[in-house]
């Protein structure tokens, strides 16, 4: 089993906003495990950031544990806080690198010396920062605009300097706060693309903060979706995207506008002539690309089920090809049940919605 490199238990932060308390986070535990890329997603003002700032005392939690590989580097329970002496901290914040939506690079200085301030701690002689310096300036593509300035370059070079900047102390963590929302698609890609590089290459754990769903998709192995300060839904990317159980994850990642454009498209002049009893609506997914004809002539063959397609598509997550399907399902009812329920048994989740749902 991989190890456990982020720990964080019951956490709670809340802050005095002009005499009022607002809580945001509550209670919200989170593991990551070591080579994970891990994202937090959620809307604006969900605590994300506050969240994530806590894994290196950014931000100090109200209450709750922080734990990184395995050392304790914050506990407050029972009114009783234990806390890393600030030298101590220091020296384990390094192993934490952080990049934000807003690159935060020195624009008085050139791209190499950005990356070379990062080291400015370390033992290092001169010689040695630079190498490191142009060494990650490599790794990030960036090794031919290492004499340039910020400004002279786009967003997307900015953020690999940012990333370059990120990694000089060698961290084990990367922190991704929102570090692809200002850039447009093909820079986003680009920087998904690195970031899942390094952590292939580096084995580095990243944790991705994004209200980005489609930055998720690309690169996260598992989510978690936090609304009003709490984790309300958590897993493995797959399975939260083919089985969402919260309302709210059904919106982020679009089943409920799929679902609205489903019930537009229905000809509904053709199926209101339907006795209600003899038809529903199934939004079916799977993984896989080539189900639809053999479920569609199975479910005729077998049970006497008729199948209409109303709209599919296939998604992909993290290389993985998910399959949509909006369809109407015409027939008695207890042949519609076998025929789910054969669904179910060959894998492809089924959300059912009823004619009277439906048409009212
Ligand atoms: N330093 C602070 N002082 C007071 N309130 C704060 C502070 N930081 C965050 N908050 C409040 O905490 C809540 C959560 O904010 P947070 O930035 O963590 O959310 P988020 O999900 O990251 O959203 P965004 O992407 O907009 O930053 C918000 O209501 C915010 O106003």
């Amino acid at each position: 089993m991989a190890k456990q490199l982020i720990n964080l238990e019951n956490i709670n932060v809340s802050f005095d906003q002009a005499g009022n308390t607002v809580q945001a986070v509550k209670d919200a535990s989170l593991q990551v495990e070591q080579g994970e890329i891990y994202g937090v997603v959620g809307y604006s003002g969900a605590g994300k950031s506050t969240l994530v700032r806590v894994i290196n005392l950014l931000q100090l939690p109200t209450s709750g544990k922080v734990e990184i590989n395995g050392e304790v580097l914050f506990e407050k329970k029972d009114g009783v806080t234990k806390q890393i002496g600030t030298k101590e901290l220091r020296e384990k914040r390094r192993n934490i690198g952080m990049i934000f939506q807003h690159f935060n690079l020195l624009e008085e200085k050139t791209v190499i010396r950005n990356v070379e301030f990062a080291l400015k701690h370390s033992k290092k002689k001169e010689k040695e920062v630079t190498a490191q310096a142009l060494k990650l300036l490599k790794l990030v593509g960036l090794e031919d605009r290492k004499d340039f300035y910020p400004a002279q370059l786009s967003g997307g070079q900015q953020q690999r300097v940012a990333i370059a900047r990120a990694l000089a102390n060698d961290p084990d963590i990367l922190i991704s706060d929102e570090a692809t929302s200002a850039l447009d698609p093909k820079s986003t890609t680009q920087i998904l693309d690195l970031l899942k590089r390094l952590n292939k290459e580096l084995g580095l754990t990243i944790v991705l903060i994004t209200h980005q769903m489609e930055a998720v998709k690309q690169v996260a192995d598992k989510i978690a979706v936090m609304s009003s300060g709490e984790i309300i839904e958590r897993g493995e990317l797959v399975d939260v995207f083919t089985h969402p159980q919260k309302e709210l994850t059904k919106e982020l990642i679009g089943t409920q506008g799929e679902l609205k454009k489903a019930i537009h498209l229905l000809d509904k002049d053709a199926i209101q002539r339907l006795n209600h009893e003899e038809w529903e609506l199934a939004h079916l997914t799977y993984t896989g690309t080539n189900v639809v004809d053999p479920i569609a002539a199975k479910l005729y063959k077998d049970f006497d089920v008729e199948v209409s397609i109303i709209f599919g598509n296939v998604d992909e997550l993290r290389g993985t090809p998910v399959g949509t399907l909006f369809v109407t399902l015409k027939g008695a009812k207890d042949n519609r049940e076998k025929a789910i329920a054969y669904l179910k048994k060959a894998g492809v989740d089924v959300e059912e919605y009823s004619s009277r749902e439906v048409i009212a």
